[in-house]
C-alpha cells in the first residue's frame, strides 16, 4: 500500500524523505527482518523503539514513524506523530482497509468473566447462523481454526490484520477481549465497536495501573468507542459508577444483575454442580435458561451474553440453545476428574474476588473437605502484597484445605510470594502446607484426600506452561491429575 494511503486521515508531520511510496509491511520490532517495511517507534517499559531505528533499516524498513527527533540516512523517510502507539493502531487499521467497517465487532471487558462470555456469545450467534470470530485469552478463532496469541487483546499490528481476515472471510461479528492494558496501550484505539460489555472490576493489573481509580479509567474508555449499545453489570460497584458515567451518552446503556434493578434479571435461579436453570427477564419477554456451567458468576455472565445478543436482533430460542450448546469452557470450571462424590476442578481464579466466588460455588455441594491448590502471581510492589494477602485470606476462610505453590512466579522473588500468601493464611486460620513445586502440590493433594472431597486447582486454567524466572515449562495439570488417579487409592 502507498505509504501516504496508510497515514490517511492522520494528523503528522513529515521530517524527511517522500510519502510516494509502495509499504510491503508495519512492524513494531526492530528484529523483524522485512524488506519496504515501515518501522514504528515505539517507547517502551524497558526500552525505547527509537533506539532501535537504525536496526529496523538494516533489516529493511524505508520509513519510520517516531514521537521523538532521531537521525536516520537521508533516503530513510521519517514522519512524526504525537504518540506512536496511537498512531500505530490507525496505520494497521488503514493498511488492512479498516476492517471494523465492515464486520460487528463486541468488546468485552473488565477483571473477570470476558472468557467465558465469549463463549457463550459466539455460541447463540452460531445458533443465528452468524458467522463469528474471537480474539481473546484463549487465542484467536477464524473460521473455527484457533490460532494461538500471546496476549489476551493483541497489538493493533495483529489485531487489525485478524480483523480484516475476518472481514473477507465473511465473519458478521468478532467478539474481542478488551484488556485493559490495551486500552491503556492503544491497542484496540480506531477499532469500530457496536457494542461493549462491562462485567466487573476488582484488584488486578495494579502494576501498570498503580490505582484502582486509573484501572476503572482505562477500562471506561471503552464504552465512549462504541456505537449501538454499552452493556454494563448493574451488581458490580464499578459497574454502576460507569452506568453513571454514561447517563448522558448517546449510546444507548442496558445493564443486566441478578441483585440490583436491571434490564436483563434472573430469577428462580436453581444450582448443581452440573449447571444451573433460571427464569431470564427481558424488556420484552420471560423465558427459561439452561447452561452447563454452576454459580452465580455463569449466570451473570450468561446475562451479559444475552443482552449483547438481544440489542443484536438475536430471537431468544438461539438464546436458549446457543447457550444450552456451552458444555465445558477450557479451564473454566472444568472438571478434570470425576469419580461419585470425589471432583478435581481446574479454574483460572487468579484474583482474590475470583477465588472466593470459585470456592464459594463448590462449598454447598462438597461433603467432605475442599482442597484448594493455588499460587499467586503479582510483582513485588504494594499492590502485589495485598493481591497475595487477599488471596491468602481467601484460602483461609473458604478452603477446608490450601496447598500454597507457585503460579507464574516469572522473575518475582518466590520466597516474598511464598512468604506473604502463607503469612496471610495463618493470620486468618486457616489450615495449609507449602509445597512449591507444583506438579508435587498436585500430587500431594491426591494423596491426602478422601472420598467426599473436591479438589480445586486454581489459577492456571487453560494453560500448558509455567513461567519460573525465565524459562517457560510445559505443564498440563490434566496430565498430572490424570497420572496421578492411576494409582490412587481411597481409605
Ligand atoms: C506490560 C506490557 O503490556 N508490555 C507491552 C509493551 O512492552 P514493553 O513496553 O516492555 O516493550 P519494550 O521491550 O520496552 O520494547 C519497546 C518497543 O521496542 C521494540 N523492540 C524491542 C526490542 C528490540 O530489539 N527491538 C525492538 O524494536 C518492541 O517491539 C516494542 O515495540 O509493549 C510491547 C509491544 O507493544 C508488548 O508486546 C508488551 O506486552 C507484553 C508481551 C505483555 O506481556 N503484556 C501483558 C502484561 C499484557 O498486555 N496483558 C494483557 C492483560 C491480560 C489479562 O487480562 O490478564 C493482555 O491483553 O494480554
Ligand atoms: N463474573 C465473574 N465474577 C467473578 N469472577 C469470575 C466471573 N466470571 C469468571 N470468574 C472467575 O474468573 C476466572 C477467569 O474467568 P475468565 O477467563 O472468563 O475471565 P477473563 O476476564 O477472560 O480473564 P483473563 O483476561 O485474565 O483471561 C474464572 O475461572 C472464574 O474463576
Amino acid at each position: 500500500m502507498r505509504l501516504s494511503n496508510i497515514l490517511k486521515d492522520m494528523e503528522y508531520d513529515l521530517v524527511q524523505g517522500t510519502l510516494d511510496q509502495d509499504i510491503s509491511e508495519i512492524i513494531f520490532d526492530s528484529r523483524i527482518k522485512q524488506t519496504n517495511s515501515l518501522f514504528i517507534c515505539i517507547s517502551g517499559f524497558t526500552l525505547d523503539g527509537h533506539d532501535k531505528a537504525e536496526e529496523a533499516i538494516q533489516n529493511g524498513a524505508v520509513a519510520v514513524l517516531v514521537e521523538k527527533d532521531i537521525h536516520v540516512p537521508n533516503g530513510v523517510t521519517v514522519i512524526k506523530v504525537e504518540n506512536t502507539r496511537n498512531a500505530m493502531a490507525k496505520v494497521a487499521s488503514n493498511f488492512n482497509d479498516n476492517p471494523s467497517d465492515d464486520i460487528n465487532v463486541i468488546g468485552i471487558t473488565g477483571t473477570n468473566g470476558k472468557t467465558s462470555i465469549t463463549h457463550f456469545l459466539k455460541s447463540i450467534l452460531n445458533e443465528a447462523n452468524h458467522k463469528t470470530g474471537v480474539i481473546g485469552t484463549l487465542g484467536t478463532v477464524i473460521d473455527d481454526e484457533l490460532i494461538p496469541t500471546n496476549n489476551t487483546t493483541p497489538e493493533s499490528v495483529d489485531l487489525q490484520k485478524f480483523l480484516k481476515d475476518m472481514a473477507i472471510t465473511d465473519h458478521d461479528y468478532c467478539l474481542i477481549e478488551v484488556s485493559s492494558h490495551s486500552l491503556q496501550l492503544k491497542r484496540v484505539a480506531h477499532t469500530k465497536f457496536s457494542t461493549g460489555i462491562f462485567t466487573n472490576l476488582s484488584p488486578d493489573h495494579l502494576e501498570l495501573h498503580k490505582t484502582m481509580d486509573e484501572y476503572f479509567e482505562a477500562k471506561a474508555q471503552l464504552f465512549t468507542m462504541t456505537e449501538k449499545a454499552n452493556i454494563i453489570n448493574a451488581d458490580d460497584i464499578y459497574g454502576q459508577r460507569l452506568i453513571e458515567q454514561l447517563r448522558d451518552s448517546n449510546v444507548k446503556t442496558l445493564t443486566y444483575g441478578i441483585h440490583e434493578k436491571a434490564d436483563f434479571y434472573a430469577s428462580d435461579i436453581e444450582y448443581s454442580l452440573e449447571g444451573t436453570s433460571y427464569t431470564l427477564h427481558t424488556p420484552f419477554e420471560t423465558a427459561k435458561i439452561n447452561i452447563h456451567l454452576p454459580g452465580e458468576i455463569y449466570v451473570s455472565n450468561s446475562l451479559a451474553a444475552i443482552a449483547a445478543a438481544y440489542s443484536n436482533g438475536i430471537a431468544i430460542e438461539a438464546i436458549q440453545t446457543g447457550l444450552a450448546n456451552v458444555s465445558n469452557i477450557d479451564g473454566r470450571f472444568e472438571t478434570v476428574y470425576s469419580s461419585g462424590n470425589f471432583n478435581v476442578i481446574v479454574d483460572f481464579a487468579h484474583t482474590e474476588d475470583a477465588l472466593q466466588k470459585t470456592i464459594s460455588i463448590l462449598k454447598p455441594f462438597v461433603k467432605g473437605n475442599i482442597i484448594l491448590v493455588f499460587g499467586v502471581y503479582a510483582d513485588m510492589s504494594e499492590n502485589g502484597r495485598d493481591k497475595r494477602y487477599g488471596m491468602g485470606r481467601v484460602a483461609a476462610e473458604y478452603a477446608d484445605f490450601s496447598i500454597v505453590t507457585l503460579d507464574n512466579p516469572k522473575n518475582h522473588d518466590i520466597e516474598t510470594i511464598m512468604k506473604e500468601t502463607t503469612d496471610a493464611i495463618e493470620r486468618n486460620k486457616g489450615k495449609f502446607i507449602e509445597i512449591r513445586d507444583r506438579e508435587k502440590a498436585i500430587q500431594y493433594a491426591i494423596e491426602i484426600s478422601e472420598q467426599d472431597d473436591c479438589i480445586l486447582l486454581a489459577g492456571k486454567g487453560h494453560e500448558t506452561t509455567q513461567v519460573i524466572g525465565d524459562e517457560e515449562i510445559y505443564f498440563s495439570e490434566k496430565e498430572i491429575v490424570q497420572k496421578a488417579m492411576e494409582t490412587k487409592v481411597f481409605q
